[in-house]
C-alpha cells in the first residue's frame, strides 16, 4: 500500500520533469545567481536560541493532508506579516500545490514583504528543485530523510550549499538520524509527525534529542500546539521549533501567540 509520502514522491517525479522541459538548466542557474542575497536562516534561529529564547520557524500552508483544510482563503503576506511581528526567527512556506496548497509565487510575495529568512518546504528529490528555490529567493531548503537515499541526500545538500543556503534535514527514527548526522548540516530537524501514518507525537524530539552531539542544533517540527508543548521539549534542549497548523488558526490573536511561544520557558 502507498502511503501519502509515497504519493506526493510519485507527483514530485512528474513536477521535475516539468520544470526541465520548460526551463533550461543555464536560465534557472542564472536567476539563481542574480536572486536577492541569503538571508542568514540558521544564523538567525542561533541569535535567538543563543540568547535563551525559542527560535521559531513558523509555517504557512493552506491545508496539509494530515489536518485537510486550515485556512483555504489565507492571504499568506498577511500571515507572514503576523508571524514577523510576534517575533518568528525565520518563516517556513509550503511550496506545493496539491498537498499544502502552496505556490511559488506566493513564496515571493512573502520573501519582498518581509525581512526575515526563509525556507521553502517542499519534498526535493533533484538538485533542479533547490536551483529553483535560490532563483525564487529561498534561504534554506529542506532535506526529509524518508524520502531520499543517502547519495541523493548529499548531491541535495552539495547544491544547496553551493548556492549559499541552509539545510534543514528532516529525520523521525534512529536510522534516519544517524544518516543524517553524517551530513555536514548543523539544522537537524525531527520531525514529530510519522510521514507515513500521519500521527503526531512529541515523544518523538524526546526520543532522539539525546542522539545530537555538540554542534548540531535540534528543530523539533510537526505538532506543537501551545506553549506547554514548548515547556516540554525544551526539557530535551530544543531551542529551535516548527510551528505551523497552530498558529495558522490562531486568527487574530497570532501574532500575540508567537510572542508568547517565543517566551515560554
Ligand atoms: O502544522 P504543524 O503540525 O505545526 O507542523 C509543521 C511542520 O513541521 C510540518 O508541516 C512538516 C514537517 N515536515 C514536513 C515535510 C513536508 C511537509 C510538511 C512538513
Amino acid at each position: 500500500m502507498k502511503t501519502a509520502l509515497d504519493r506526493i514522491i510519485d507527483y514530485k517525479h512528474d513536477e521535475v520533469r516539468a520544470l526541465k522541459a520548460a526551463c533550461s538548466l543555464a536560465d534557472l542557474e542564472a536567476a539563481a545567481k542574480a536572486a536577492s542575497p541569503v538571508r542568514g536562516f540558521a544564523a538567525a534561529l542561533s541569535s535567538v536560541a543563543d540568547a535563551g529564547q525559542n527560535a521559531l520557524i513558523c509555517e504557512i500552508k493552506r491545508k496539509s493532508p494530515s489536518a485537510g483544510d486550515i485556512l483555504p482563503g489565507a492571504d499568506p503576506v498577511e500571515i507572514a506579516r503576523d508571524y514577523e511581528r510576534g517575533g518568528a526567527a525565520c518563516l517556513s512556506v509550503l511550496t506545493d500545490m496539491p498537498s499544502f496548497g502552496g505556490n511559488l509565487a506566493d513564496f515571493e510575495a512573502i520573501r519582498s514583504a518581509v525581512s526575515i529568512p526563509m525556507l521553502r518546504k517542499d519534498f526535493m528529490i533533484d538538485p533542479i528543485q533547490i536551483i529553483e528555490a535560490r532563483a525564487h529567493g529561498a534561504d534554506c531548503i529542506l532535506i526529509i530523510m524518508s524520502a531520499v537515499v543517502d547519495s541523493l541526500a548529499a548531491d541535495l545538500h552539495h547544491c544547496a550549499t553551493d548556492l549559499g543556503m541552509d539545510v534543514l534535514i528532516e529525520t523521525h527514527d534512529e536510522e534516519e538520524m544517524e544518516r543524517a548526522l553524517r551530513l555536514p548540516s548543523p539544522l537537524i530537524g525531527v520531525n514529530n509527525r510519522d510521514l507515513k501514518r500521519m500521527v503526531t507525537d512529541l515523544t518523538t524530539t524526546e526520543r532522539l534529542a539525546p542522539m545530537l552531539p555538540a554542534g548540531r542544533h535540534l528543530v523539533s517540527e510537526s505538532g506543537i500546539a501551545d506553549p506547554e508543548s514548548i515547556i516540554r521539549l525544551r526539557k530535551v534542549g530544543s531551542r529551535r521549533f516548527l510551528i505551523g497548523e497552530w498558529l495558522m488558526k490562531q486568527g487574530a490573536s497570532r501574532s500575540e501567540q508567537v510572542t508568547r511561544l517565543k517566551l515560554a520557558c
